[in-house]
């Protein structure tokens, strides 16, 4: 049997399971977790400590179709400029909590589009966020850059302000597969782009493409990947297309019929990945390519990569704060999650409090799980050792859970006294096989294709 047949047996093109960014995953978090918990788990963070910060954007000039973030689309900047007093406010209100002198690992803003601000207004922000938990020599800070909402002045201003990384939205150059999804971006555009934000010494440059898009070919891709790669880019985000039209009202101007089945889904992402490897790039977790120099190679190497909301990270800080609507922050102690909608969460910090509507508290279990999940989504194996050292769980109990997965996926895996491994064939079950290790209830409509 070839590998497409056996992999088909095992449900892969049928499933749908969560892309795991967090354990457990967004939809399971609850409203027992607010404005509350979210001050005491900052308070509880060690004095002197560095922490991660994350600064969402929620507006667009343009809405593409394909689109799933949490943003609207608006041509007037009055909303930006109300949510940026709001963000300001909510800055400082995290500065009189923090305990002293906590300083940043990385900070990222993302959207949206955090490029649509004015170039006054990135440095107000930027200030803003400095005068309460100040960079060190080797912070990262990351800005989500649309090459279709960027100009000379607004790269200054990113500069000027700290900026040592970017990234850029691509999805696809295919002129057809633009229009169907509603994002029209020429090559000349994004390549102005990227040389310019290099120009302005940021030293490590992502690029997002996704595959799964209407129309799109193995001869699309292939072309694609081609142009991307004549950009250089230090990483590269190969996302699967999510279609879920019933959450991201928007998709529905997709059309369905001239979506790739998942086999051909499959396709598309081998194809993509054989160029990024041939063209001498570390393959990162499930979605990921980097330079063989780059921080998350060299922490996939070393042991030390991690999963985060944005995908993969090398950032080992414990605390990850999400400022703005609908921003998700992670505590030792649980998660946390700001009201989604732009009004309620301007409403909370107006009156005084964070937006916090839900979240979740980690019980023993849920660290354990996580941290399973983690694994495999960022090493493809369970390391029993580490496992059994870090958490309360004898050998033969996580002997046990791993064997019960391991037969459910009999002759796909490998299992022995170091722990689980999901060999490269199979590979595109890593979301299935992390799936058997989450013990939340789940609508597997919700999700978007396993593969
Ligand atoms: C930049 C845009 C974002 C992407 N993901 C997130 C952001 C901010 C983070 C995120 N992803 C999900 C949630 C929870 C639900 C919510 O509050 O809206 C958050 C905060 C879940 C999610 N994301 C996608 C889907 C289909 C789902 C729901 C179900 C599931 O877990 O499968 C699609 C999707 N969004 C983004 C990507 C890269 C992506 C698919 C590859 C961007
Ligand atoms: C931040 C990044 O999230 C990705 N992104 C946005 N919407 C979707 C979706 N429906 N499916 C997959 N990836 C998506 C894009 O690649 C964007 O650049
Ligand atoms: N909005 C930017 C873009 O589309 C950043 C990626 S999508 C959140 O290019
Ligand atoms: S892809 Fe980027 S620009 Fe397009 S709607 Fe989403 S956040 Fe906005």
């Amino acid at each position: 049997m070839d590998t497409q047949t056996q992999l088909g047996k095992l449900g892969l093109f049928d499933a749908k399971v969560p892309r795991y960014t967090s354990y457990p995953t967004a939809p399971h978090f609850n409203r027992v977790v607010g404005s509350g918990h979210f001050s005491s788990w900052i308070k509880a963070i060690p004095e002197g400590a560095e922490i991660s910060l994350y600064v969402h954007v929620p507006f667009c000039r343009r809405l593409c179709w394909f689109c799933a973030c949490r943003t609207q689309g608006t041509q007037s900047d009055k909303p930006v400029q109300a949510y940026l007093e709001t963000l300001k406010t909510e800055i400082a209100m995290l500065g009189a909590h923090l305990p002293r002198n906590v300083r940043l690992s990385r900070l990222h803003w993302g959207g949206g589009t955090p490029t649509l601000l004015s170039p006054g207004m990135m440095s107000e922000l930027a200030g803003a966020i400095r005068d309460i938990a100040p960079f060190t020599d080797t912070t990262e800070f990351s800005v989500e850059i649309d090459p279709n909402e960027i100009d000379g002045a607004r790269l200054d201003a990113l500069a000027a302000a700290g900026m040592n990384r970017a990234s850029i939205g691509v999805q696809d150059f295919d002129e057809e597969i633009q229009k169907s999804i509603g994002r029209l971006q020429g090559y000349d555009i994004t390549r102005w782009a990227a040389e310019e934000i290099r120009a302005r010494g940021v030293a490590s440059l992502n690029a997002d493409i996704l595959y799964g898009l209407p129309h799109q070919t193995k001869a699309r891709i292939t072309e694609s990947v081609q142009k991307l790669l004549s950009l250089n880019p230090d990483r590269v985000a190969l996302y699967g297309y999510a279609h879920v039209p019933w959450m991201a009202k928007r998709q529905q101007m997709i059309p369905s019929d001239a979506l790739p089945t998942p086999q051909e889904r499959l396709a598309l992402f081998e194809t993509a990945r054989r160029l990024f490897l041939w063209d001498g790039y570390d393959e990162i977790g499930i979605d990921h390519f980097a330079t063989k120099d780059d921080g998350l190679s060299v922490a996939q190497k070393a042991g030390r990569l991690r999963r985060n909301f944005q995908g993969y990270t090398d950032d080992t800080s414990e605390v990850l704060i999400g400022l703005g609507a609908s921003s998700i922050s992670r505590f030792p102690q649980g998660y946390a999650q700001n009201a989604p909608a732009t009004g309620a969460h301007t409403g909370a910090i107006r009156e005084g409090r964070f937006s916090t509507a839900r979240g979740h508290v980690f019980s023993d279990d849920d660290r354990l799980r996580s941290r399973l999940i983690e694994q495999l989504m960022c090493e493809f194996r369970i390391d029993a050792a580490e496992i059994t050292r870090d958490f309360d769980i004898s050998s033969a109990a996580l002997h046990d859970m791993l064997s019960k997965v391991a037969r459910a996926y009999a002759g796909h895996l490998k299992l022995d006294d170091s722990g689980l491994f999901i060999p490269q064939e199979a590979r595109p079950l890593t979301r299935m096989i992390a799936r058997q290790f989450d013990t939340y209830e789940m609508n597997e409509q919700g999700h978007s294709s396993a593969i």
